[in-house]
């Protein structure tokens, strides 16, 4: 059948954004004056069909044959309405069409068409694409729903035309005119499934985004809901139970929050735990827990800090004030702080003052504080055992506290205390954890701007904090923290130093807390020597403030008791104010038989004297030493024997002894160390010759084996002891002379100094007419 005989003329109606699909009806509105003219002719015609194509693109006017689509669709057309000169009709598509050309242009579009049937397919392929629509159909209507809005064909057996699901499917998906066109346009069913199962499935991508999206928006709005219930009814349950609402505390402390500078980086954390306390129960354990934490957060001087006095001659002036002499140590503090005035960054040292006890160490700390304007705090570290003691526990333990560092700072209300950490050599030696790095962490400059306390769990500044430690020896700290100190060594006191710091201080001090006038109560300097040499016997004047202190209170009791006469104490009155006394320096061992010598050691309460007795045994081992003496002492106690022994012939001595028995008494001091060599050769070339030492004479110093005498450590406090002890001749070895030049003047001065290379010098000082009788 030639195209000639199946063709008709029609009039034509343009259509723009949509197609019309054989067998399905659509709505639609005309304005267009041509299309409207179309129209009239149709119904004029009686026929009331024409030939619907779509338009390529919306703005031509007037139209032209190529504007159009070459396939369209005859529609039979209904009129429903008119509006002015609109015109509202229903298009049923009838079939489809194309055109074979046009005959008429004017007043409006007319031509001739011809019917262009879609080719239906069997085989294979067309059912595997028939089922796939069909699933893909299914699909797309799980996803999209449109059962709600819409009735619709969701399956068509095989059998059957597809076209009657994909021409409605199409306009289900709104598709765009261009693709509505391809699908009218298909060649073959095959084709028009393909077509539309491309769409679908772009159309189910999209969909399954969506409801992934809607999904976890709806999930996280349940999730918040179902906590806003629960909460609510913990909110029911405690009222019920009468346990308060736990948003009043809360309430509470958030307003101290709000109230309370903190820095930044730290305030989310605190938002946080502010927001977690707020929903604790006020019965369950872990509200106390977050309480205290909180509190802790507040109390603690993030922001708060005092402005430091830089001025040197106020700081001189304070130093001086509250303590006598330390001169060097007073000018270090006065050099630190014209670096903190002229370099307000600079890093602080760590300083460190080690002497032996009741010298002033903890006492300068706070008179350094007091010249700078700052605030004091101090804690010991003596005995501490774990490390959570300094930087806390975890809140998770029971009872658990913020360290002791925190504490100090706490306590001290500003950021930028001094803080003294006393008996750093006295850590607990089974500490647990390394005290050296636990404790850099804390002094050091470099790494304390965010010091971790367990506790607390938030970064803290301690970097504006002015750490000082103490410590009676320095042998027992760390090394790795010893490196990192400055060391500033306070020695012991002289008697004439101390009598000048217990006039112008200690005195002074007592008598003001026992509440006396200044002429209530006199103390003659003898009165005071008495009080010194009698009653006291250490390196510091802790024990001589504690006697003067005794003594003011005992007069303060006659005053209150009625007497109103000045109080001048005399020696004499000692023994009823004080009780008898506790040394007796002229008594010091006047028995003096050969065998015995006297020692000087060094310990951390300062210098002090040591006898070393040694006496013959008629048989047993050749040495057996007592009196708990350390590996070295023993070593060195062999060393002198042997080179005593070695040496008979040349220092005098017929040894006919075979067994000695060397002891040092006072077991409480602490016997090691090499520098007891020249005491002990001492005593044994005394015990060998029969020959006493001079009862007047102190020494100290190394042996080696071949006779040399070395220097030691502590020579000023073993001077001073030897001098406290009323001994004035010292035998020592000659590389400390040096050492002497700081001893105090008056102590100098009284006392005589053997200064020697070799043990022979020594024995010769020491035991009169050892040598000068072998030279006979
Ligand atoms: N040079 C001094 N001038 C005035 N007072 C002093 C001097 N040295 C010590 N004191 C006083 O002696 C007392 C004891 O001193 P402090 O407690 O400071 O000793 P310390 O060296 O810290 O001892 P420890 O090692 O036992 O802690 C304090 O009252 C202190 O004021």
């Amino acid at each position: 059948m030639s195209i000639e005989t199946q063709s008709y003329t029609l009039p034509v109606l343009p259509i723009t954004n949509s197609v019309i699909y054989p067998g399905l009806a659509m709505p639609m509105t005309i304005h267009r004056t041509s299309s409207v003219k179309s129209l009239e002719a149709v119904f004029e015609s009686g026929n009331k069909m024409i030939a619907v194509f779509a338009q390529r693109s919306e703005a031509a006017d007037p139209l032209q044959p190529k504007d159009l689509f070459e396939v369209g669709t005859a529609a039979n057309v209904q009129l429903i309405s008119r509006f002015g000169s609109s015109l509202q009709v229903i298009l049923h598509g009838v079939e489809r069409i194309e055109i074979v050309n046009f005959i008429q242009f004017h007043p409006f579009l007319k031509a001739q068409v011809s019917p262009r049937p879609i080719s239906i397919t069997h085989g294979i392929e067309t059912e595997a694409l028939h089922r796939e629509t069909l699933e893909l159909v299914k699909r797309y209507f799980d996803l999209s729903r449109p059962e709600d809005s819409f009735s619709f064909p969701r399956s068509i057996p095989y059998e059957e035309d597809i076209m009657k699901l994909v021409f409605p499917m199409s306009k289900l998906m709104s598709l765009s005119v261009e693709n509505e066109q391809q699908l009218l346009a298909a060649p073959s069913d095959k084709d028009a499934m393909k077509l539309l199962n491309g769409f679908l499935n772009h159309e189910i991508q999209i969909l399954e985004v969506r409801q992934k999206i809607s999904e976890q928006t709806k999930d996280k709005l349940n999730q918040e809901h179902r906590k806003y219930i629960l909460r609510e009814q913990i909110k029911t349950l405690q009222h019920e139970l009468g346990e308060g609402d736990p948003e009043i505390g809360a309430q509470e402390l958030r307003r101290k929050f709000e109230e309370t500078p903190l820095p930044e980086e730290i305030k989310n954390d605190v938002e946080k735990e502010l927001a977690r306390f707020e929903q604790i129960p006020q019965a369950s354990p872990e509200y106390q827990v977050a309480q205290s934490h909180l509190e802790l957060i507040l109390a603690l001087p993030w922001e708060e800090s005092t402005t430091d006095n830089l001025d040197l001659a106020n700081a001189r002036q304070v130093l001086d004030e509250d303590h006598y002499d330390l001169r060097e140590v007073k000018e270090r503090i006065i050099e630190q702080l014209a670096v903190m005035k002229l370099n307000p960054e600079a890093k602080a040292p760590i300083l460190c003052f080690a002497g032996p006890p009741g010298v002033g160490k903890t006492s300068l700390g706070q008179s350094i504080a007091r010249a700078l304007g700052r605030k004091f705090d101090r804690f010991s570290l003596g005995g501490m055992h774990d490390e959570a003691e300094l930087r806390g526990h975890r809140r998770t333990y029971i009872g658990a506290m913020p360290g002791r560092v925190l504490q100090a700072v706490r306590r001290a209300g500003v950021k930028n205390p001094l803080i003294m950490l006393d008996e750093i050599d006295k850590l607990g030696h089974d500490f647990r954890g390394d005290p050296a790095a636990a404790l850099m962490e804390i002094l050091d400059p470099a790494q304390n701007n965010s010091f971790h306390d367990n506790y607390l769990d938030l970064p803290f500044d301690l970097s504006k904090v002015f750490f000082i430690t103490t410590a009676n020896s320095i042998d027992t700290i760390p090394k790795p923290l010893l490196d990192r100190m400055e060391l500033l060594y306070l020695s012991g006191y002289s008697d004439l130093e101390k009598m000048e710091i217990a006039r112008r201080y200690l005195l002074p001090r007592q008598r003001t807390e026992a509440g006396l006038s200044q002429e209530q109560i006199g103390i003659p300097d003898d009165t005071l020597n008495s009080v010194i040499r009698r009653y006291t016997r250490e390196a510091g004047v802790r024990e001589l403030e504690r006697m003067l202190g005794r003594l003011a209170r005992k007069v303060a009791v006659s005053f209150a008791e009625g007497k109103n006469k000045p109080y001048k104490i005399q020696v004499g009155d000692l023994r009823e104010l004080l009780g008898p006394e506790r040394f007796f320096v002229e008594r010091l061992r006047k028995d003096f038989p050969s065998g015995v010598a006297t020692g000087l050691a060094w310990t951390e309460a300062g210098g002090d004297v040591l006898y070393i007795e040694a006496i013959a045994l008629p048989e047993g081992d050749p040495l057996t030493m007592t009196g708990h003496l350390g590996e070295v002492m023993k070593e060195s106690a062999m060393a002198s024997n042997s080179y005593v022994i070695a040496h008979c012939h040349n220092l005098g001595i017929s040894k006919e002894v075979s067994a000695v028995h060397l002891h040092v008494p006072a077991g409480a001091t602490p016997k090691d160390g090499p520098s007891a060599g020249v005491t002990m050769a001492t005593a044994l070339a005394s015990l060998y010759s029969n020959h006493p030492v001079r009862r007047d004479t102190a020494m100290t110093g190394e042996i080696t084996l071949s006779g040399l005498v070395l220097p030691v450590g502590g020579v000023k406090e073993k001077m001073l002891a030897a001098h406290r002890a009323g001994l004035r001749r010292v035998i020592l070895p000659n590389e400390n002379k040096k050492d002497l030049e700081d001893l105090p003047a008056e102590v100098r001065s009284e006392m005589e100094f053997i200064f020697v290379d070799r043990i022979e010098e020594a024995l010769e000082a020491a035991i009169p007419n050892l040598l000068s009788e072998n030279n006979r």
